[in-house]
């Protein structure tokens, strides 16, 4: 059985230090309490690149055009003592917005230096693929959870193409 569709979009920026990410601190719901990526879940006849904008509207105020974000490939959660949580999660980038990023009730956002991430705030299996996301990379991932739905059982890297 495939997991739920969900979408997630990952803003990046030049700061101070270096190219940065917005990811944020869940305030509600699943994963509540984590540092995630901001996205959510596919409404009906939506597409993954219109989900996404529509999360992001929701969960941080900003708008974005979705035939210009960059795909960056897919993760496949799987939660085996869970299967009703196993998500299939197609992944953006985007570097072109309008608004202000925006605490919402679901997320507070934050900015975050790519070679820094709060790995130890984000779900386990994150550090195996989010650094390899914000390479640039576009790449399809695999990840299996342990009993617990924390630990990080398998992980698999299914296609990885490097960036230009
Ligand atoms: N193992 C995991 N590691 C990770 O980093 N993110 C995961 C994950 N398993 C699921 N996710 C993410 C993908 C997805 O964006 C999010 C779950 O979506 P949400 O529950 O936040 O969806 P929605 O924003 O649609 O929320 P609701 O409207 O409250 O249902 O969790």
């Amino acid at each position: 059985m495939m997991g739920a569709p969900v979408a997630l979009c990952f803003l990046l920026r030049d700061g101070e230090g270096g190219r940065e990410v917005l990811l944020g601190r869940k305030k509600r719901g699943f994963g509540r309490g984590k540092v995630v990526g901001l996205g959510g879940h596919l409404e009906a006849g939506e597409t993954p690149a219109e989900a996404a904008a529509r999360e992001l509207d929701e969960e941080a105020g900003v708008a974005l055009d979705a035939a210009r974000l960059a795909p960056a490939g897919t993760v496949d959660f799987r939660f085996p003592a869970r299967p009703e949580w196993d998500m299939e999660c197609t992944m953006f980038t985007a570097t072109v917005w309008t608004g202000e990023v925006a605490e919402s009730e679901e997320i507070a956002p934050a900015w975050y230096p790519v070679d820094a991430l709060p790995v130890t705030d984000m779900w386990q299996d994150a550090d195996h693929w989010l650094p390899i996301v914000l390479t640039g990379a576009v790449a399809d991932f695999r990840v299996e959870m342990a009993e617990d739905n924390e630990s990080v059982a398998r992980f698999v890297v299914l296609r990885h193409a490097e960036a230009d």
